[in-house]
C-alpha cells in the first residue's frame, strides 16, 4: 500500500486528546489507522524570524511521523491571520461584511504555502499519496506540481463552499480556482458545496462537465465530490464508558434530574451563530415561564483566533448578553446561563452531552459540525436527549431526524426548542436510532475509504505528462 502524507495547517499527536477543533481529531483518527506522514505548521511562532523561512522539527508518534515547520510572526499574521481567518474563513461563510480585503495578505498566504511545499518535496516517495487539508492550503498543489511533483494529490475543505458571486468578491478568486484544477480530486462537505463549486467553474470560468463529478477548465480534469466527513462512533461510545466522562456524568446527573439541560459546545466562533443562540434562549424563558428556575443552558465556547478583532468583539458581546440575561432572569439558587470560555478536554463531553436534555447546534453556516454528532453518539439509547440542529450546518444534509432549525428566526428556534424539551420518550428513542445509524453509516473511517478510494481511481495522466 502507498503511503499516505497528510498535509493540513494544524498537527496534533493522534495518541493525545487533540486541541478544539474537529480536523484535528479527525485526522489524528484517519492517519493513526493507516500509519503515514503528518506534515504542517507546528504552531509555534517565532518573533523576529525571517519571511519563508522556518525551522522543521520531526518525531514519531505510533507509526505517524509528524513534521512540522516553525512560523516567524510575520509570515503567521499575514498567512494565518490575514489571509485564511481574515478573508477565506469569513467570505467562505458567507460573512463578507467580516473580511478584511487588506491587500498585504496574499503574499504572506502565497509565500509560507511555497515554503511548505519546499520542504515537503524532498521528503515525498514516488507512489506516496498526498492529502492536502483546508482553507489554509489551497495552493499547496500547484507549488508541488511547479517542482515536478506527479504524485496523486487530494485535497478536502473542510468549511462551506460560498455560492460564486460570494466567491468572487475574494479579488484572487480565479487565482485560487484554478489552483484547485492542480489536485486529482477535490472533496467537499456536502451537495450545496458541489453544487456552488459546480456553478461557479461553469459561470466563472468556462469549465466543462465531463459527467458528474468531472470537470475540466485550464487543460486540467479535476474530480470534485462531497464526503460528508464523520467520527469514529465507537470510540466516542467508548470514551462515553471512561472515567472522565462518567465523573463529569456523576457530578452533574443530581442537579439535573431537577432542572433541564441545554448544551452548546463549540470554538467562540461567529460562524457558529452564539449570540443568536442566547438571544433565542432569552426567548424561550419569555415565551415559555414554566422553564424558568428550570431550563439552563451550560455554554462552552473555548477560545479561538483571539488576536482578530472580529473574535475578541464576539467574546465581549456573548458575555454582556449571559450577564443580562442571568441578571433579568436569575435567581438566588438558580442561573439560567453557564458560560465557560475554556476548553473542555474532549474525554470530558461525552459526560456532558448524555446528561443534556437538549444540544444546541445552531451554526449561521459550519462546514460539518462534529459536536452534532458527537452527542448523537454518547447518548443513552433508552432514553436519548433531542438534537436540535441548524439547517445551515453541513450536518443537515445527512441528520434529517434532528430538529432542523433556522438559527435567524429567534422565535421559531424558540418553539422548537420548547417542542425539544417535551418531546415524549418514544419519540426521542425513534429519532435518535436513526440519528445513530446515520453517523455509523458515513463515520470517519467511511470518509477516509472513500476519499482516498476516490483518489486512488482516478485518471491522473494530466499530472504524469
Ligand atoms: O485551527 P483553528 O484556527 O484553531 O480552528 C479549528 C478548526 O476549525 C475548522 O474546522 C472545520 O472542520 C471540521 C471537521 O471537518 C468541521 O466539522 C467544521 O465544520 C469546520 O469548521 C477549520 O476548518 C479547521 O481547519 C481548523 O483547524
Ligand atoms: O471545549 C471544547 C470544544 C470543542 N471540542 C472539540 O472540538 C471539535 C469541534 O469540531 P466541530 O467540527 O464541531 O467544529 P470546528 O471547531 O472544527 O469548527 C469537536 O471534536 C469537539 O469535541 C473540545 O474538545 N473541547
Amino acid at each position: 500500500m502507498s503511503r499516505l502524507v497528510v498535509v493540513s495547517n494544524r498537527v496534533a499527536d493522534p495518541r493525545k486528546a487533540a486541541a478544539a477543533g474537529g480536523l484535528a481529531v479527525a485526522l489524528g483518527d484517519a492517519l493513526s489507522v493507516r500509519g503515514g506522514l503528518w506534515f504542517g505548521w507546528s504552531g509555534t511562532v517565532v518573533e523576529g524570524g525571517t519571511p519563508g523561512e522556518g525551522e522543521m522539527h520531526s518525531q514519531q508518534a505510533g507509526n505517524v511521523t509528524l513534521t512540522t515547520v516553525d512560523l516567524c510572526r510575520e509570515d503567521h499574521d499575514s498567512y494565518y491571520l490575514g489571509y485564511s481567518n481574515g478573508v477565506l474563513w469569513p467570505v467562505f461563510h458567507y460573512r463578507l461584511d467580516l473580511a478584511d480585503f487588506d491587500a498585504g495578505f496574499i503574499g504572506g498566504y502565497r509565500r509560507v504555502n511555497q515554503m511548505l511545499a519546499h520542504k515537503l518535496m524532498p521528503q515525498l516517495l514516488p507512489d506516496d499519496i498526498i492529502w492536502v487539508h483546508d482553507y489554509h492550503l489551497i495552493p499547496m498543489a500547484a507549488e508541488l506540481r511547479a517542482m515536478g511533483c506527479k504524485n496523486r494529490i487530494g485535497f478536502f475543505l473542510h468549511i462551506p463552499l460560498p455560492p460564486p458571486l460570494i466567491l468572487a468578491a475574494i479579488p484572487q478568486h480565479e487565482w485560487l480556482v484554478r489552483a484547485l484544477f492542480s489536485y486529482d480530486v477535490v472533496g467537499f462537505q456536502s451537495e450545496a458545496d458541489v453544487a456552488h463549486f459546480s456553478r461557479y467553474v461553469g459561470q466563472e470560468v468556462g469549465a466543462e462537465a465531463l459527467d458528474q463529478h468531472q470537470f475540466r477548465a485550464f487543460g486540467r480534469t479535476v474530480h470534485a465530490q462531497a464526503f460528508p466527513i464523520g467520527i469514529d462512533v465507537d470510540e466516542f461510545a467508548a470514551l462515553t464508558h471512561g472515567k472522565e466522562a462518567r465523573d463529569m456524568f456523576e457530578s452533574m446527573k443530581e442537579e439535573y434530574s431537577r432542572r433541564r439541560l441545554l448544551l452548546g459546545v463549540e470554538r467562540l466562533d461567529y460562524s457558529k451563530g452564539l449570540p443568536q443562540r442566547l438571544r433565542t434562549f432569552q426567548k424561550l424563558l419569555q415565551k415559555y415561564p414554566e422553564n424558568l428556575n428550570s431550563a439552563t443552558l451550560i455554554q462552552i465556547a473555548s477560545p479561538s483566533r483571539e488576536a482578530l478583532d472580529t473574535y475578541s468583539g464576539l467574546r465581549q458581546e456573548l458575555e454582556s448578553l449571559c450577564g443580562s440575561i442571568n441578571g433579568d432572569f436569575g435567581e438566588l439558587d438558580w442561573m439560567p446561563v453557564r458560560y465557560i470560555h475554556r476548553n473542555v478536554a474532549r474525554k470530558r463531553l461525552p459526560g456532558l452531552y448524555r446528561v443534556a436534555r437538549v444540544a444546541l447546534v445552531t451554526p449561521l453556516r459550519d462546514g460539518m459540525n462534529l459536536v452534532a454528532k458527537e452527542f448523537i453518539a454518547a447518548q443513552d439509547p433508552a432514553d436519548p436527549g433531542v438534537l436540535v440542529l441548524s439547517r445551515f450546518a453541513g450536518a443537515a444534509e445527512q441528520l434529517k431526524e434532528a430538529l432542523l432549525v433556522n438559527p435567524y428566526d429567534t422565535d421559531g428556534t424558540a418553539d422548537s426548542i420548547q417542542r425539544a424539551l417535551q418531546m415524549p420518550l418514544p419519540e426521542r428513542q425513534a429519532r435518535h436510532q436513526k440519528l445513530l445509524a446515520s453517523i455509523r453509516s458515513q463515520d470517519v473511517h467511511w470518509w477516509r475509504k472513500t476519499f482516498l478510494d476516490a483518489l486512488t481511481g482516478v485518471d491522473t495522466s494530466d499530472h504524469r505528462r
